[in-house]
């Protein structure tokens, strides 16, 4: 099997380098710590981002990236998306040789709106690479990292080259399809970490089952309504990188942005939040991004407009949750047949 380097080694980088290691991949696990790169390579522990997971023997962590990235044939980013940028740009400069690179990382840049492919087609030489491809879905690491069943997505512009990494991955438990909606995969992983925080401020205000469920499903039709502005195809959204990821994000206490969001509804400030984290917490800068980016194009999103009110202006979580729900009239069919490109 083939020679693979994972780039970051957080939760998902350790937890995708795990089921590639389980399919007998020889995986180079770069981090930008050294006594990180130690622990991975001595003690087969991961301990700050996988509790308690013996990390297979067939990952060797590197702390030098010429070195991870030698005789490779795929490189897999999965660094948070605020270091996207720099880490390709080092990369730029030690890649000898065409590679296929695919990341996993969710997010939207603020001011720029790049979604991730774009921010590493921007810094890395096209001759480096043979396709850019994303894997995103429902898919917590702590999960994942114990082998319990995980589907997920991969897509590209090459659909071949998304096949080939859908080869990579699979197995009996890491189930993996493909889409040729590069767009719409990439921004259903975004744009549900908005919606996930929204969920946790809703629980950390003692709301039920009843807000979160609401929350959901018209969360989902502001991601389609903002996906399908962006380029993507509104179906892609009722798949796993769409409504999937949105479900397990939004219930799963496994989640940073859910976290994060219940610690906001229960009073805490933003600082004090990401703080309390140490981990990343991708929603709050693509809350940012998604907001800029529906003023400007007027593409309505009263969820992402109040998250952003509560994260940036200091609004109080009830009080946006009130204005939510008091907000005009509407009709439900009208607007889903609309987001579908149909008239009702
Ligand atoms: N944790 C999960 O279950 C999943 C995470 N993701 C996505 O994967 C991406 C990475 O998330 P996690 O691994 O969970 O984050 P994490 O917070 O667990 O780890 C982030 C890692 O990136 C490293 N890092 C931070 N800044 C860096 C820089 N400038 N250069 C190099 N390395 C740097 C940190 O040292 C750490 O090892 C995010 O975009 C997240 O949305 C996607 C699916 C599942
Ligand atoms: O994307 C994820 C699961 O699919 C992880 O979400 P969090 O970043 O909120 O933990």
């Amino acid at each position: 099997m083939g020679k693979i380097a994972v780039i970051g080694a957080g939760s998902w980088g350790s937890a995708l380098a795990l089921v590639l290691a389980d399919n007998n991949h020889d995986v180079r696990l770069w981090t930008h710590r050294q006594e990180q790169a130690e622990e991975i390579n001595n003690a087969h522990t991961n301990e700050k981002y996988l509790k308690g997971i013996t990390l297979p023997k067939a990952i060797t962590a590197f702390h030098d990236l010429k070195e991870a990235v030698q005789d490779v044939s795929h490189i897999i980013l999965v660094v948070p998306t605020k270091a996207m940028r720099e880490v390709c740009q080092e990369l730029k400069q030690v890649i000898d040789h065409p590679v296929t690179i695919t990341h996993a990382s969710k997010g939207i840049e603020p001011s720029t709106y790049k979604r991730v492919s774009e921010v590493i087609a921007e810094e890395l030489p096209e001759e480096l690479y043979s396709a850019i491809v994303v894997l995103s879905g429902p898919s917590h690491a702590e999960e994942v990292s114990l082998r319990q069943p995980t589907t997920v997505t991969v897509s590209s512009g090459n659909l071949e080259q998304a096949e080939l990494v859908q080869d990579l991955f699979i197995n009996e438990k890491f189930r993996v399809y493909t889409s040729p909606d590069l767009v719409g995969v990439e921004l259903g992983g975004a744009l549900k970490n908005i919606i996930a925080l929204g969920a946790g401020i809703s629980d950390g205000l003692g709301y039920g089952d009843n807000a979160k469920a609401a929350l959901i499903t018209r969360g989902l039709a502001e991601i389609t309504r903002l996906g399908t502005s962006m380029g993507a195809n509104p179906l892609t959204f009722a798949g796993l990188s769409g409504v999937g990821d949105l479900i397990v994000t939004c219930t799963s206490h496994h989640s940073r942005n859910w976290r994060a969001g219940n610690l906001l509804g229960k009073g805490n400030d933003l600082d004090e939040v990401l703080d309390k984290m140490g981990m990343v917490v991708e929603g709050v800068r693509t809350t940012k991004a998604a907001y800029q980016f529906s003023k400007e194009q007027s593409v309505e999103m009263p969820i992402t407009n109040g998250l952003y009110r509560i994260l940036f202006e200091g609004a109080k979580p009830k009080d946006v949750v009130d204005q939510l729900m008091t907000r005009g009239r509407r009709h439900e069919m009208e607007e889903l047949s609309n987001l579908l490109g149909e008239r009702s």
